[in-house]
């Protein structure tokens, strides 16, 4: 016997309650329960099929039960009002993903030629900024985002002028977000983890702009990360770090690290932390294969001036949770 059961996010369960996905949060939405044949379970162990959740779950009587939550039409979000036109609205942000790569692999392949042809005059006359490649990856994040999400900025007078050196931050909770920050056309130099390089034509640009691999669990490879970055802001570039140094996983503002910190501190340039809204509703981390729609913001913060990495960490942390806080995101321990 099958029995469909509907929860509303947070509904107890026997053992705890079922919090939907950060995506999912503000939107009605609902899990789908089907509660299959009796079957003889203990213990209340969670086993993950995918995208699916098997729940051993107690019944009234003696009679054990194991449940599936359709944890994806939870995270997609709905509103709808039936398991069908839920269906549907996955679909919909499925066919979307397939059209977002499609299009960004699509623009990438034609600026690459570009990039490659003015990568000669790049190297002679500004090795260093590369401007040139810059103002096609934001002519890359532009196009690619145009037909997909809304953007909109706030704080923009914050941001220091092209030739200021310094170091950007941001909180991280997607894919999404390195578009939203190649928009503002700043010339950072991103920090990336060194499997990103291994994409065709996307690798190989992250190449010509001169981004910084970091193998994050080799602590010599982050002693090279922070020497080159250091190098490279005292010849007047700006470089870009994600002080969590991961996505979120559940949506919250991770710790920072203080690597982005102690580079601002030992050079003398001011930190201009940012704050990014919404990218992980439109593609939560670890769900590529979906793009819901939405809007995403951007705030511009402050800079921040200071020769103390951990007063620089402290505070730009403090800003962007505040900014999270006040637009209804959680933060992990204190803002
Ligand atoms: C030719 C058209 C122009 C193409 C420009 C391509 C430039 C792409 C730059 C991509 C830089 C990616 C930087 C990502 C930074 C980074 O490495 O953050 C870590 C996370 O994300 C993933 O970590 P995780 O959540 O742990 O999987």
């Amino acid at each position: 016997m099958e029995t469909l059961l509907r929860l509303e996010p947070y509904s107890p369960l026997p053992f705890g309650h079922l919090h939907p996905h950060p995506s999912a949060r503000n939107r009605p939405s609902f899990a789908v329960i089907v509660a299959s044949s009796p079957r003889n379970q203990s213990g209340k162990k969670l086993r993950f099929h995918g995208t699916n959740i098997t729940i051993p779950i107690k019944n009234q009587g003696t009679v054990h039960r194991s449940v599936t939550v359709r944890s994806e039409i939870a995270a997609a979000g709905s509103t709808g009002d039936s398991a069908c036109s839920m269906t549907e609205f996955q679909l919909g942000s499925r066919i979307r993903a397939i059209c977002f790569y499609s299009v960004t692999a699509l623009v990438a392949i034609f600026l690459f030629v570009g990039m490659v042809l003015a990568h000669p005059f790049v190297i002679l006359f500004d090795r260093h900024c590369r401007r040139a490649h810059h103002l096609i990856a934001k002519l890359w994040a532009t196009l690619t985002i145009a037909p997909f999400y809304k953007l909109e900025f706030e704080g923009m007078e914050n941001l220091p002028p092209q030739n200021m050196p310094a170091v950007y931050v941001s909180n991280h909770q997607s894919f999404l977000d390195v578009y939203t920050l190649f928009t503002l056309g700043r010339c950072f130099k991103i920090i990336s983890k060194r499997s990103i390089f291994l994409f065709p034509v996307i690798g190989w640009a992250m190449l010509l702009m001169g981004v910084i691999p970091l193998r994050r669990m080799d602590s010599r490879s982050q002693l090279d990360c922070l020497k080159r970055c250091m190098d490279l802001v005292r010849k007047g570039a700006s470089v870009f770090f994600f002080p969590e140094g991961t996505r979120s996983k559940d949506g919250k503002l991770g710790a920072f690290k203080k690597g982005a910190f102690s580079v601002a501190a030992k050079t003398g340039v001011r930190v201009v932390p940012i704050t990014l809204l919404g990218t992980g509703k439109l593609m939560p981390a670890g769900m590529e294969g979906i793009l819901n729609p939405g809007l995403v913001k951007v705030i511009v913060h402050q800079p921040i001036e200071g020769n103390d990495a951990d007063m620089l960490c402290c505070e730009s942390r403090n800003v962007i949770a505040n900014a999270l806080l006040v637009h209804g995101y959680g933060v992990h321990g204190n803002a």
